[in-house]
């Protein structure tokens, strides 16, 4: 099992963003969310991780099968690269971080703290956390902010690796990511309506 969501209506502030959205994400499939800034991608990917509950809607996956990777790379300064990656490696049940090094090739940085990493490098750093946690559906939002084009390039390389291996990812992103087989998903359609005032004419009353 991948990933369902079913008829679903999201809110941010207590306002709705995006209502009535519905899509399967199959095990070996991408989902790319496009959609304006400010639409609700993020809103989206937050409710489908299951941090923030949805107004109405469902969303089905397996039991701790999901792995979100937020704006923030969630790293911890004051480790070192390889530190990161085992403590990770760790939380998730695993221990081998060498494919995570290699997909985003971290191997002459492993010694050196994350806090005095360059902003795409400490993005390619928490993109390799990914590979650690060994959970096969990826719940990424904008994961190639501050990468170069050779790093945008290896992310690709590493999810389409992860598509291979029966994994699945649905990501948010402005940009094209060079994967022609990850499906689009224009979010634009379901943008929520404004809410109707019910009280008109009593306030003229
Ligand atoms: N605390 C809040 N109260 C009300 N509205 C909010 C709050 N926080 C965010 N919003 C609004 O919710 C909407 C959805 O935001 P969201 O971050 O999900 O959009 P997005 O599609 O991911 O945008 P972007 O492409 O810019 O990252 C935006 O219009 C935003 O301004």
């Amino acid at each position: 099992m991948g990933l369902n969501v079913s008829d679903l209506t999201i809110a941010r502030g207590g306002i709705k963003v995006l209502e009535g959205i519905s899509f399967a994400l199959e095990p070996g499939c991408a989902i790319v969310l496009r959609g304006p800034n400010g639409i609700g991608k993020t809103t989206l990917l937050r409710t489908v991780a299951g941090l923030q509950p949805p107004v109405s809607g469902r969303v089905e996956a397996a039991p701790e099968s999901l792995v979100y990777a937020g704006h923030s790379d969630g790293i911890k300064a004051t480790l070192s690269v390889a530190e990161n990656l085992e403590f990770w490696a760790q939380v998730f049940g695993n221990s081998d971080i060498y494919v995570a090094i290699e997909a985003f090739q971290l191997d002459r940085l492993t010694t050196r703290p994350a806090g005095g990493l360059s902003a795409g490098q400490k993005r390619r750093l928490g993109l390799a956390r990914l590979l650690v946690t060994g959970r096969p559906v990826w719940v990424l939002d904008e994961p190639t902010v501050s990468l170069d084009a050779e790093a945008v390039a290896m992310f690709a390389e590493a999810v389409r690796r992860h598509l291979r291996g029966g994994g699945s990812a649905l990501i948010a992103t402005h940009i094209d990511l060079g994967l022609p087989e990850a499906e689009v998903l224009e979010v634009g359609p379901y943008r929520a309506k404004p809410a109707e005032a019910d009280d008109f004419d009593e306030a003229f009353l």
